[in-house]
């Protein structure tokens, strides 16, 4: 069998960490994949000089990922459907504000039997009612399976080749999972394979509102049993999310490195979690401080609070979701900070009967 040509659509925090695993792997195993990676880059000038020629001469990504080299096999494009014509599979890793208008362009462009894994984290609002899976909406978009990977992975400490586990959740786990595997598994970066696709990036796309909850209670200087409160609360939203609006989920999964994992790194070391807090502790805007603190790097907790608010509105179920709920208030400024452990004391889950339980 050809060996496959990988492209990664994506050059951020995230991307540019996902590239230097896959840009070694894809060199390790010649027969296996085509070793030049192909990596799309949004073009921009860093002191007068291209991002994309910065990455083919120095190898290193100065703004989104400074300090750590790329294999140089890993090749920077800035034209979408250069970096993506010939591939056999491509990695989804953009800020997922960015993903309609970035694909577009690739509608109808692709190889025929090109596949997607999307490691993008929030949903898509359908105009006419609804979110979508961003899966769904590359899958629609690009004509092309699309399998995800989420995991509790903050991209610095991937960089620094830290520990860590990742879930991947494959359309079609018999045949795709080997592959899949080979392509991101390193010593410290180790993979687990699930069908459950749609969990996988249901959690993955949840997590980020309950950082923002975690980062509110830092910000308002409440203890750790606090912010255990918040993650086990946002947990049982998040499953209870996926029981009314995806059934069929296994609670299995939540127990991934996509599921409590990723919720408890993103809960003390996130960028979710550290911009919520300084929305606390400053009088500024979440959009100011985002552009303040993190270089061009995008957050998707606020935005994905947005989009969930959207279908719990639409479905009077806020209530439900008190957690949820109030992180989009107090990110749209309908409510202040100093409000959310009141919304968390009217918890549904505080209001079981002890024989419900049973
Ligand atoms: N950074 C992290 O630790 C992790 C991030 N993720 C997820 O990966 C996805 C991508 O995140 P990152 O790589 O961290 O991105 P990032 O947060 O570093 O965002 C910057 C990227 O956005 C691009 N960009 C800016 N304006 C654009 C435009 N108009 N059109 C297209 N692209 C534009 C920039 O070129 C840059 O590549 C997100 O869904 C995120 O939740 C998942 C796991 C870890
Ligand atoms: O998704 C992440 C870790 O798995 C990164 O979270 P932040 O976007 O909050 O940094």
């Amino acid at each position: 069998m050809a060996a496959k040509k990988i492209s990664i659509v994506g050059s951020g925090n995230w991307g540019s960490a996902i590239a230097r695993i896959v840009g070694q792997n894809a060199a390790a195993h010649p027969g296996q994949f085509d070793p030049e990676v192909r990596m799309w880059v949004f073009e921009e000038m860093i002191e007068g000089q291209k991002l994309t020629e910065i990455i083919n001469t120095k190898h290193e990504n100065v703004k989104y990922l400074p300090g750590k080299k790329f294999p140089e096999n890993v090749v920077a494009v800035p034209d979408i459907v250069t970096a993506c014509q010939e591939a056999d599979i491509l990695i989804l890793v953009i800020p997922h504000q960015f993903l309609e208008r970035s694909l577009t362009p690739l509608k109808g462009k692709l190889k025929p039997g090109a596949q997607g894994i999307s490691l993008i984290k929030g949903f898509h609002i359908v105009p006419s009612g609804g979110i979508e899976l961003i899966s769904v909406v590359i899958k629609e978009l690009l004509n092309i399976p699309v399998s995800v990977l989420m995991g509790a992975n903050l991209a610095g400490e991937v960089a620094a080749d830290k520990f860590c586990e990742t879930t991947i959740g494959a359309v079609d786990a018999t045949s795709d999972g080997k592959w899949l595997q080979a392509m991101f598994q390193t010593p410290n970066f180790r993979v687990v394979v699930v069908d459950d696709a749609k969990t996988v990036e249901i959690c993955g796309a949840l997590k980020n509102i309950v950082a923002c909850g975690a980062g509110f209670v830092d910000g308002l200087k409440y203890g750790d049993n606090t912010k255990a409160a918040v993650i086990r609360l946002g947990l049982m939203e998040m499953i209870r999310y996926a029981e009314v609006f995806y059934p069929g989920s296994k609670l299995s999964t939540f127990f991934e490195s996509c599921g409590v994992a990723d919720l408890i790194t993103t809960c003390y070391g996130g960028r979710n979690r550290r911009v919520s807090e300084a929305f606390v502790t400053s009088d500024k805007s979440i959009e100011d401080l985002e552009k303040e603190m993190l270089n061009g790097q995008r957050l998707q907790g606020p935005e994905t609070a947005a989009e969930v608010n959207f279908v719990l509105k639409a479905k009077d179920m806020e209530d439900q979701f008190p957690l949820f709920t109030s992180v989009h208030k107090i990110c749209v400024g309908e409510q202040k900070p100093e409000e959310f452990i009141n919304q968390l004391r009217q918890h549904p889950e505080h209001m079981i009967q002890f024989d419900a339980r049973l």
